[in-house]
């Protein structure tokens, strides 16, 4: 039960913030950026490193995603993290919302800068700051993109195993939480980061675990880094990330198999990592996706529900893991079975895999495609994806399904032309039902792409009224202001 003293400073607050208990967003209203702004950007940053040219600004007004363009005011391209801060603590005191961007990747219309302002783009900060190849951990600038980080350590015997499918920053992926095939054995970037240099609002510059800090583990206080690891640039700008790398496994292979039923597709996946084979991908796709993954590259899949799996390790226990796999496969009806050893083989297959968005997109011209993104508990698998692919054939639309099925997380791509309400409505059931019966299952309405625009709607139902308005006090408390990314993961 409240004290009356406690309910009366609640409503205090909630009073001078235009907040509700409901609702603790304050109604923000922004400053214009005038000519004025810019001058003053130009004097902070330098002549070369603001930019107010339209095609610019288009370039950094989308992402990969459908969601509607909407245009920063300017872009600025800082090189060091003091700048960021002199810019963020500027906007601050002006007013003016502040957009993070790292390659633009993203799938949640993150990047959109829906109430303008300024757009930062980190790709001039992309260093390696230090490399700790004993300890297996390297500090790097937020806009250095995880195929750069794997080139430069490559020397090393180390690697960042987390592989969205795009060539992205490895702070963009911290902001998103990213994950995608490796996740099942490496875990997300919420494992796999040791420290963040954030630059909060109001231009401070943190160390979410202490500066230079890189132990493994800490029970130091709040987990400051993985509130900032998925906060989607609403908190602050990441502008330095010490990582977990891991070894090169000695030995990798692939093996895919196909399936007649979905069931038993899904019920292998299941049966494999309940056993707990340490799969290091377990990716699942359906005939309709295998139908585009055939179309867009060189392969000739036989277009049926199939399971592409990959295991790590020393040549021995590799080839035991291969044996009960194929075990698994077959005792569900798997045929086909196929392996392949050679890096050139395996990497012509995951690129193809990575394609899917692009594969998808070719299938109908001029389309951009629509994103699912639910994760349930691996045992309640089968039950959505059977009913996802039920509402997709009753709809009677394009809607390949391509899982990272290992960690339980699953995507419809609903290929859709600009303007096509009619089948964006569809769409826009189907998602919501999936949503809906992955939040009944204990899930979640988005494993790795995040809340963004899109999926702000669920939040409420995911958390909780409490849960939602606990966030957003951290948010007030931290950006009294709002200026930081307004507009996404909360209405
Ligand atoms: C073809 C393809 C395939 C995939 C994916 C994308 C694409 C195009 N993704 C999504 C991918 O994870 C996502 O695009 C990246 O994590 C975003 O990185 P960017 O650098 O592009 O950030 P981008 O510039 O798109 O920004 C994304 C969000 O982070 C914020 N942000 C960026 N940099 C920041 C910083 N330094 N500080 C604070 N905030 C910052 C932005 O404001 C925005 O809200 C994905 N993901 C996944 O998890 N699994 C997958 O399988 C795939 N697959
Ligand atoms: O391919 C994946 O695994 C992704 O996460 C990318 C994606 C893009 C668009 C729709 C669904 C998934
Ligand atoms: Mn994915």
């Amino acid at each position: 039960m409240f004290s009356r003293v406690l309910l009366r400073s609640l409503e205090k607050i909630f009073k001078t913030t235009g907040c509700t208990k409901r609702n603790y967003s304050p109604k923000i209203s922004f400053n214009k950026v005038t000519d004025s702004t810019v001058k003053s950007l130009r004097d902070l940053l330098g002549e070369k490193k603001v930019f107010t040219e339209e095609a610019v600004r288009e370039q950094h007004s989308h992402d990969e995603s459908y969601h509607t363009s909407a245009m920063p005011d300017v872009v600025v391209f800082p090189d060091s993290v003091e700048y960021v801060s002199k810019v963020v603590a500027f906007c601050n005191t002006n007013r003016i919302p502040v957009v993070p961007y790292g390659t633009g990747t993203g799938l949640e219309g993150g990047v959109n800068a829906v109430q303008g302002g300024v757009s930062i783009n980190m790709k001039n900060m992309d260093k390696v700051v230090e490399v700790n190849g004993l300890d297996f951990d390297v500090t790097v600038q937020p806009g250095i993109t995880r195929e750069a980080l794997n080139s430069y350590c490559r020397d090393t015997g180390m690697w960042f195993p987390i592989d969205p499918g795009a060539d992205c920053s490895v702070c963009g992926m911290c902001a998103t939480s990213a994950s995608g095939t490796n996740a099942v054995k490496y875990g997300t970037m919420r494992e796999n980061v040791l420290n963040l240099e954030v630059v909060l609002p109001d231009g401070r510059i943190i160390h979410t675990s202490g500066k230079g800090r890189r132990a493994k583990k800490t029970s130091a206080g709040f987990n400051m880094t993985n509130l900032f690891v998925g906060s989607e640039g609403t908190l602050g700008i990441i502008t330095q990330a010490t990582v977990k790398m891991h070894g090169i496994p000695e030995k990798t292979v692939v093996a895919y198999c196909h399936f007649k039923k979905i069931e038993d597709a899904v019920d292998t996946v299941i049966q494999i990592v309940s056993s707990g084979i340490p799969v290091a991908k377990c990716e699942f796709l359906d005939d309709s996706a295998i139908k585009a993954f055939n179309a867009y590259s060189d392969y000739h899949m036989p277009v049926a529900h199939s399971l592409f799996m990959e295991v790590h390790g020393p040549e021995a226990s590799v080839h035991h893991l291969f044996n009960e796999i194929t075990t698994l496969c077959i005792s569900n009806n798997g045929y086909g079975f196929t392996g392949a050893e050679q890096a050139e083989d395996r990497a012509r297959l995951w690129k193809a895999r990575h394609e899917m968005l692009y594969a998808v997109n070719a299938l109908v011209p001029g389309s951009k495609s629509f994103v699912t993104d639910v994760c349930v508990p691996v045992t309640k698998l089968t039950e959505i994806i059977v009913k996802t692919k039920q509402w997709i054939d009753k709809a009677n639309i394009i809607g390949p399904i391509v899982g990272h099925v290992g960690d339980g997380n699953f995507h419809v791509f609903f290929p859709i032309k600009p303007g096509d309400t009619t089948a964006l409505n569809t769409v826009l059931d189907i998602s919501k039902q999936m949503v809906l019966l992955s939040l009944a299952l204990n899930g979640t309405c988005t494993g790795e792409h995040g809340i963004g625009l899109g999926k702000r709607k669920y939040l409420l139902q995911e958390v909780g009224e409490d849960g939602v308005s606990a966030m957003q006090q951290v948010k007030q408390a931290l950006d009294p202001n709002g200026i930081m990314n307004p507009g996404k993961i909360f209405y």
